[in-house]
């Protein structure tokens, strides 16, 4: 559905190196912290910047050829952009159906009434979340297969992070549609996400599926002597810490049965990230 094949650009202090799938049928999530190079790996997707290097491959095309009507199947909502605040939501009706051969009004103005958001009111009078979810409904209302969503949860309380994420399970609905999603924060993404990649630097971490990320990674809290007689087969990084070592594990189980004496911790996406960071890979 949506490939980076080598994907390199480069800025002063920067490098994006990425290479990335998100395919059909999945939500993916890219996880890293500000300035992880997320938002550059968006734009190159949709052809806002030219990479230095390799393609992105998106609905069997390389996005560098896209037509009009091929971007009419992306929808797009970026933390930084939006409607003008000048417009109601009735003024920009008329914008969306002249943009979108296929927007969905019905669909589009149901949506506005379930979230509350007025037709009539300027929408630089609306709070952050409101903005935020109607952003969404105008990138889900045209039928687009592929969704870009970048650190769209940012600045969301509760209950408008619950609803937009309602929003993209009702997306993912219909067959054949992916999302690709981005967020600083791990906990906005585990609830929705297929699959994940963390980014750092520019760099691709780690790469694994959410739920083997919650179910089979752990931390092993280890003494030094512990951690010298250990099998490292399953330890992906380990830490100095005062009492001794801590170590990230894809196999929590194997080190529960053979090692019943050692304090193992269920994996936080979180710690994950801070250990294939900070740690020392095997
Ligand atoms: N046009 C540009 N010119 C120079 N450097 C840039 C440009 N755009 C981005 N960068 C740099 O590239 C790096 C990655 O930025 P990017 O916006 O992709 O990060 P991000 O992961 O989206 O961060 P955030 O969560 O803060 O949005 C940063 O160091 C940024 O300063």
């Amino acid at each position: 559905m949506l490939k980076f094949e080598g994907v390199k650009k480069h800025y002063k202090d920067f490098e994006l190196n990425l290479t990335m799938e998100v395919p059909e049928g999945y939500v993916t999530g890219l996880i890293g912290a500000n300035g992880a190079g997320k938002s550059t790996a968006f734009k190159a997707a949709l052809g806002l910047i030219r990479p230095d290097a390799g393609v992105v491959k998106m609905l069997g095309k390389n996005v560098e050829d896209f037509t009009v009507q091929d971007k009419e199947r992306i929808g797009v909502v970026l933390a930084d952009s939006g409607f003008s605040g000048y417009l109601r939501v009735k003024d920009i009706l008329p914008m969306l159906e002249s943009m979108y051969h296929k927007f969905q009004k019905e669909d589009f103005l149901e949506m506005c009434k379930k979230y509350q958001l007025p037709l009539d009111k300027k929408i630089k009078e609306f709070s952050t979340g409101m903005k935020r979810k109607l952003q969404i409904a105008a990138a889900v209302s045209h039928g687009a297969d592929v969704l870009f969503m970048d650190e769209s949860t940012a600045g969301l309380d509760v209950m408008a992070r619950d609803e937009m994420l309602d929003i993209l399970r009702e997306y993912m609905e219909t067959p054949g549609r992916s999302i690709l999603i981005s967020s600083h924060i791990s906990t906005d993404l585990e609830g929705i996400c297929d699959d994940i990649y963390m980014i750092d630097e520019g760099k691709i971490l780690l790469h694994e599926e959410t739920d083997k990320l919650l179910d089979q990674y752990g931390l092993l809290k280890v003494k030094a002597d512990q951690y010298e007689a250990l099998d490292k087969a399953y330890i992906l990084a380990h830490k100095k810490e005062e009492y001794g070592y801590s170590c990230l594990t894809n196999e929590r189980q194997y080190y529960q049965e053979n090692y019943p004496d050692i304090t193992i911790e269920k994996g936080k996406i979180d710690d994950v990230i801070i250990m294939m960071k900070r740690g020392q890979q095997e």
